[in-house]
This record gives structure tokens, C-alpha cells and sequence, in this order.
């Protein structure tokens, strides 16, 4: 992308007046804001769906084709974000809500909306970019990028269904604070969180613009919480990507669910209609765990106690007693000495949906580190687990088994984590306020 044009938003009605002529990330203008309304903010995000260049006309085809093969749609029955086929790179913020003023949770949740399906579009955030006197209305850094298939995902945590907002009537029956987990001692200040956005795009600079301005598109209403970036994907959403490598060197989500699969995913992802709150069916639980890898230790364990451990090849990604990736584990295979080959300690028998009960959620995590330990001179890694879920009772089962019994625990530490519901996708005429507060 090396130019962009322009579109106009002054006013709903008013025609397309500014100049320029790019083909990229296209700057709108406009009023958008926190202070504004969510009907004013409407109308300006139906601006932002027609594509004309700055003097009104189609921008070029060719150009507009290749940019929209890295745009994911923002609006549909589902959030874009979980099904969609994993990016590479993630920045994952969780907010508290500050004000205690529910009309202005309700327009800032309507002004994110906007900008984030702008934002998606490869576009500026929406404002009144040319006023010398105000600061820009878009950070900036994402002028020349491509959209990189950006999605933005938004979840609530339970404790935004308290008294703040009168919003407990309309908390979902299963958002509350998971049970204490074995192996599990979260640091409670980079955990949890009212509101969480995911953004995930193949360009860390697009998914980290978008955090940006929503976090200053939300001043006076939210504050950031904490904050994650992950680096690298360590799950295939479908088996049409290739499997990525986690920080231990192993092909991570071979078997994880492939979120083409509808039935699949109505059966273990989307939540149903056993939810009683009608405005979170066809949406999922997200359980989020930052976790640290010791890799010092890993990296000085020999290779035969590494793939017991995971029941893999580290070559091949192929389970035990297989040779390719995709061979299915085949977990009562014994070896000469009665042993069964896949450990019974081994992480993927331990979480195979096999043992237990054809249970399965979608793993959506990333690489992530924090440099080096200003102490131990060691660095400092390893996953920041991301599971969607239509229950969070999916991962409380998982983790009472891994945490009990799995021989990773050797090598790993549960540092902080998160429960959100992440609503359904918007139809054309909504907006996360609007659907939160119904
Ligand atoms: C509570 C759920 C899980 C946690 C926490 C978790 C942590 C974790 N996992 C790996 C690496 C791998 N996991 C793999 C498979 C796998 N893991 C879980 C769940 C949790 N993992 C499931 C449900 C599965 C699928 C099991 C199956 O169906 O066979 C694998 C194998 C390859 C694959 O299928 O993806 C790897 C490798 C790490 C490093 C980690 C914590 C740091
Ligand atoms: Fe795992």
C-alpha cells in the first residue's frame, strides 16, 4: 500500500468533497467520537461502506479486489475472529470501565464499533482528520498497511454484569469466576477485566493500531487493564493452514477443531439455545491463560522425555504411534514392555477428546514473550492460551485433568488469565452498545 485517498463523512447525505486519488488504507472523515451518539455514529459507519475514491467515483477494481482479499467481513451471525482462519499475530487488551455513567459505556461501545469496522476495512479510524487544532482522529501508524485480514472481537467479563450499569439481568448464566484450578496461581492484577478485546491480523502493527485507538477512543470511559502480544500463532483453525510451531519446537493444533465445520462448531463452540440470555446464542465463552514456558529447562531436556511429554514426534507432529501429522493416536497401543506408547502422563492423551467424553474446544493461542528476566538473565516466553467455548465448564474439566496429571506441568506456569463472553456477530443495523444493553 504506498497512497491512500479520501472519503467524506461531514455529513450523512452530503457528497464525497475531499481529494486525493490512493488505492490503500483510505482516511475518513468525519465526526465520531465518544461524546457522540450512537444514531450520529450510525450514520457515519454507513458511510463508511460505500468505496469511492476521493472524487466520488468506484475506486479501480483491481485495486480494490486485492485489497479485499485481506479484509474479513466485521458483520454477520458470528464475531469475526473465532472462526476465522488464525492470523499470525495477535494484541489482546482487557479494559475496566471507569464511569459509572451507563449512556456512556452504551455510546463508546457504539463509537468502538464504527471504528473498529473501519478499522477492519484497512480504513482511519472515522473523524475530523484536517482540524489543525485537535489530534488526529487516527493514530496513524497503520497509513500504508493493508488490512491484514484484521479482526476485532469483542468479550465481557463477569464482573461488567454487577451493579455499575444494571446490566445483571442480562448476564449470561455460565459468566462467572471460574473455580480455582490445580497448578493454576494467576497474578489477579493481569487477569480478568470488564471488557476484552482480541485483535488478531497478519501485520503486528495493524492489530496493535487497532488496540491503540480503541484505548483512546475509550478515554474517560475505560482504562486498560493489562495487555498481551502475541507474535506467532500456535493454532491451526482449519487444516487448510499449515500447522505453526509453539515455543517448545511442536506442531501445536494438529487436532484442534476445524472451525469450518459448522455442526462442529454448533455442537462444542457456539453457545445455544440452552442459554437463557438470547442476546449471547451464537456466541462463545473465551477463557484466555498466559502461560510461561520454562524453556531453559526444555530446551536441556533430551528429546525422547519431549515427545513423551507431548506423545509427538517433534519432527513430524505425527502422535506416538503414527507417522504422519494428521494419523490418529491410536491410545491403547502398548510397546514390547507393556507400556502403553503414548505416556499415560502425556499432554495429548490427557486432552484428547478420546478420554474424555468427546470433549473438544478451539484453541486460538499465540506466542508471546517478555524479554529476559532482569534477574535470572533468562527469557522469558511461551503461550498465551486462547479457547473458544460454548461453556467454560470445557476448559475447567481440561484443566483439572492437565493440571492434576499432565507431565508438561514440569515445564510450564500459569501466570495469568480470563473469562469473557463474546457476544454474536452484529447484523447491519447494531452496534456493541446496542446489543450489550439490548
Ligand atoms: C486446558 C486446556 C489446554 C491447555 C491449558 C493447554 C496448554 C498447552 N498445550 C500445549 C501444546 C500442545 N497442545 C496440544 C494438544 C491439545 N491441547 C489441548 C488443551 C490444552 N492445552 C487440547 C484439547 C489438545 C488436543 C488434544 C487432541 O485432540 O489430541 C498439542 C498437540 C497437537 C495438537 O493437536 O494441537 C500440543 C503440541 C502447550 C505448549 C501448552 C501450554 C504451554
Ligand atoms: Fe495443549
Amino acid at each position: 500500500m504506498t497512497s491512500e485517498s479520501s472519503e467524506s463523512s461531514e455529513s450523512p447525505g452530503s457528497s464525497p468533497s475531499s481529494t486525493g486519488g490512493g488505492l490503500n488504507r483510505r482516511r475518513v472523515l468525519g465526526g465520531i467520537g465518544v461524546g457522540l451518539g450512537v444514531g450520529a455514529a450510525a450514520a457515519a459507519g454507513s458511510l463508511l461502506t460505500h468505496d469511492s475514491d476521493s472524487s466520488g467515483h468506484a475506486a479501480p477494481a483491481a485495486a480494490d479486489a486485492a485489497e479485499a482479499s485481506q479484509i474479513v467481513d466485521f458483520r454477520g451471525t458470528h464475531q469475526a475472529g473465532i472462526a476465522t482462519p488464525a492470523q499470525d499475530r495477535l494484541c489482546f487488551a482487557a479494559f475496566d470501565v471507569t464511569t459509572t455513567d451507563r449512556t456512556q459505556l452504551e455510546a463508546m461501545l457504539g463509537t468502538w464499533t464504527f471504528a473498529a469496522e473501519a478499522m477492519t476495512k484497512g480504513r482511519t479510524v472515522p473523524g475530523d482528520a484536517g482540524d489543525l487544532e485537535s489530534p488526529p482522529n487516527d493514530t496513524g501508524e497503520a497509513e500504508g498497511l493493508k488490512p491484514g485480514n484484521l479482526t476485532i472481537t469483542i468479550g465481557y467479563g463477569a464482573s461488567l454484569f454487577d451493579s455499575r450499569f444494571g446490566l445483571a439481568a442480562r448476564r449470561p448464566t455460565l459468566l462467572k469466576p471460574l473455580p480455582q484450578l490445580p497448578k493454576e496461581d494467576l497474578d489477579p492484577g493481569s487477569s480478568d477485566g470488564d471488557i476484552c478485546v482480541q485483535a488478531c491480523a497478519d501485520d503486528p502493527q495493524v492489530a496493535f493500531h487497532a488496540i491503540r485507538n480503541l484505548r483512546r477512543l475509550g478515554t474517560g470511559v475505560v482504562t486498560p487493564r493489562w495487555m498481551e502480544l502475541g507474535f506467532g500463532r500456535t493454532a491451526s483453525t482449519s487444516p487448510a493452514q499449515a500447522t505453526p510451531r509453539n515455543l517448545m519446537g511442536f506442531k501445536d493444533g494438529t487436532r484442534n477443531i476445524d472451525a469450518r465445520d459448522a455442526a462442529v462448531m454448533g455442537q462444542h463452540v457456539w453457545i445455544g439455545t440452552e442459554e437463557p440470555q438470547h442476546w449471547v446464542r451464537g456466541g462463545s465463552y473465551l477463557v484466555s491463560r498466559k502461560i510461561r514456558m520454562l524453556l531453559e529447562q526444555w530446551d536441556r531436556d533430551n528429546l525422547n522425555d519431549q515427545q513423551n511429554v507431548f506423545g509427538r514426534t517433534k519432527a513430524t507432529g505425527a502422535p506416538l504411534t503414527g507417522t504422519k501429522e494428521f494419523d490418529t493416536p491410536n491410545f491403547s497401543a502398548k510397546d514390547a514392555s507393556g507400556e502403553t506408547v503414548i505416556p499415560m502422563d502425556s499432554h495429548v492423551r490427557l486432552a484428547a477428546p478420546e478420554n474424555n467424553q468427546g470433549l473438544r474446544i478451539l484453541r486460538r493461542g499465540y506466542s508471546y514473550t517478555d524479554g529476559i528476566d532482569p534477574v535470572t538473565a533468562q527469557l522469558v516466553g511461551g503461550l498465551f492460551f486462547l479457547a473458544y467455548m460454548k461453556s467454560p465448564d470445557q476448559f475447567v474439566t481440561l484443566q483439572r485433568i492437565l493440571g492434576r496429571h499432565d507431565a508438561l506441568n514440569e515445564y510450564i506456569k500459569h501466570v495469568s488469565g480470563g473469562l469473557f463472553v463474546t457476544p454474536p456477530g452484529l447484523p447491519a443495523d447494531k452496534d456493541w452498545g446496542s446489543q450489550l444493553f439490548g
